[in-house]
């Protein structure tokens, strides 16, 4: 039996707010700890948690935590198909798209694992015949370029990912067509990308999962007609990837349509055909299928009950310790890998989207603090940038580092000694113990508190299994934290307002103030 309790009714949620500021992390943090506080992941990679402000006595009321808040059992029963999503009445189904890590799950008489497999081989088969040139442009150019179209979770998990394994695509003889991204209705980002592709080598995908979006839509028109101006027929360079239920489905007027469905929320929808079409056409779909299978890795990984065993779980309390015992108001994702420049901005709407919330499932007002406010940037160039908060402002901001051994390109030089990859990994490494133990100067202006916690996930080289797990690892990070918040992670009640406003300026059906702000841009 599940009990969907709010996180200030539990008792270890009291005990932890007596282990308040227990640990000098300046003093904890020694040689042996960073070996020790370590735990593995998926796909080779590994959670570093020996510069978070925690201790034996803190990690064992944060496994009470679990326990009593029932997390493993949520995150089964979420697997097994059950409706999480109240909000929307939903199953949560993201994890089912990459593998079967829980019971079957039907939904009116289908198999979801078959449709979702179903889906992905249709989109293998189609690559192949576009990359073999079986499937030509309408001029009869073989497609060199892909496009997506889309925003959001149709966007940004897809945008990040593709770029991710670019260069690893590269050096590895993967790489089979180049992709770019249309997201914003600012009509300058259709222009630009449109005329960085040649128009009669490319193939357009169309990304909503709702069909309704604005931006998407306007998007669409907008290419269409620079496709027929070019002389092609749209229908011959574009493909939808949609749910069977919106109104771009079931629609003649794309080469080919692959369908995803309500159960995968579009912030969690990179494993799916949102994300499955653009990186089989650029990479091959036996990278995606590599990808997927990182990302299955960690999903059983996190099915473990023993919290230091759990890399998802345990980043998940120790993130919830910081913010509701700490009070730390955000967290910075620092990648010190360029393939993961898209990956902050990614994380900023898979875990803002799903924990920015002020209620919990049941619609009551929560009293306690619920997701931070997500920010980050790839090093070294956030040190040059925003660090010196980091080091010397007034907040503590929680840290978590991305790092690799060694590059995916793998060209390098040698300047003063060392490689540019070990330039980068000393820097990050120097940036942890600068942020945890600081430097006592004489002078305020130069002294570094320390006291700054953050972790570290490694990895040998950024893989496509190893992105899927990394990935899935934060995805299971945000599902763990919200079910401790006791909130629906699942549906986003909060970008409505701003869209229903939106309509009325272009409708002419204004309030004053509304109608004021409006005429600042002539509407
Ligand atoms: O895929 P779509 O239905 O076009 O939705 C695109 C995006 O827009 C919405 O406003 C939501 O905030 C996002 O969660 C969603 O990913």
């Amino acid at each position: 039996m599940i009990n969907w309790n709010n996180l200030d009714t539990l008792n270890a949620y009291k005990k932890l707010l007596s282990l308040k500021g227990q640990v000098n992390l300046s003093q904890a943090l020694s040689a042996s700890r960073v070996k020790e506080y370590q735990t593995p992941m998926a796909a080779g990679l590994a959670y570093n948690y020996a510069a978070k402000e925690v201790n034996e006595q803190i990690l064992s009321v944060l496994a009470e935590l679990s326990a009593e808040q029932q997390l493993i059992e949520k995150y089964q029963a979420l697997l097994d198909g059950e409706v999480i999503n109240t909000g929307e009445n939903r199953k949560v189904l993201h994890q089912l798209s990459r593998g079967q890590a829980g019971k079957d799950v039907f939904f009116q008489g289908k198999n979801l694992r078959d449709f979702y497999a179903g889906e992905q081989k249709k989109i293998a088969d189609f690559a192949a015949s576009v990359h073999s040139g079986k499937i030509v442009g309408s001029k009869g150019d073989r497609f060199a370029s892909v496009v997506q179209i889309g925003i959001g979770g149709s966007d940004l998990g897809p945008r990040a990912m593709y770029l991710a394994l670019e260069q690893w695509a590269q050096a590895s003889g993967k790489k089979k067509m180049e992709a770019r991204f249309i997201s914003n209705v600012d009509p300058d980002d259709a222009v630009a990308v449109a005329s960085s592709v040649e128009l009669a080598k490319t193939l357009f995908i169309l990304v909503s999962k709702s069909g309704t979006t604005q931006e998407t839509l306007a998007n669409e028109l907008f290419v269409k007609d620079l496709l027929k101006k070019a002389g092609l027929d749209p229908s011959k360079h574009m493909i939808a990837v949609t749910s069977e239920t919106s109104p771009l489905a079931n629609n003649p007027g794309y080469l080919a349509s692959f369908y995803m469905d309500d159960f995968i929320g579009g912030r969690y929808s990179s494993c799916s055909a949102v994300g499955g079409a653009v990186l089989s056409l650029a990479f091959g779909p036996e990278t995606f299928a590599a990808f997927l299978d990182g990302a299955h890795a960690a999903d059983k990984s996190a099915l473990e009950s023993d919290i230091r065993k759990n890399p998802a779980l345990l980043d998940a309390l120790i993130g919830v310790y910081e913010r509701n015992v700490l009070g730390y108001p955000s967290t910075a994702i620092l990648p010190y890998s360029q393939a993961l420049s898209r990956f902050p901005a990614h994380l900023q709407q898979a875990d803002m989207e799903s924990n920015g919330k002020q209620v919990n499932r049941r619609g009551e007002a929560v009293r306690y603090a619920t997701g931070p406010v997500i920010f980050g940037e790839p090093g070294t160039n956030g040190q040059h940038s925003f660090f010196q908060l980091l080091h010397q402002g007034t907040d503590i901001v929680p840290l978590q580092f991305i790092g690799f051994q060694e590059s995916q390109a793998g060209a390098d030089v040698v300047v003063e000694g060392s490689t540019s990859q070990k330039k980068l990994c000393a820097n990050l490494s120097a940036q942890i113990v600068a942020f945890a133990c600081g430097k006592q100067d004489t002078n305020p202006n130069k002294n570094f508190p320390g006291g700054r916690p953050s972790s570290l996930i490694w990895g040998k080289k950024l893989t496509p299994e190893a992105l899927g797990a990394l990935l899935a690892h934060f995805e299971n990070k945000i599902m763990f934290q919200g079910f401790v918040w006791n909130l629906n992670s699942f549906d986003q009640e909060g970008v409505q307002l701003g869209k229903v406003l939106t309509k009325k300026v272009l409708s002419g059906d204004m309030d004053p103030a509304l109608k004021a702000y409006a005429e600042i841009f002539g509407l």
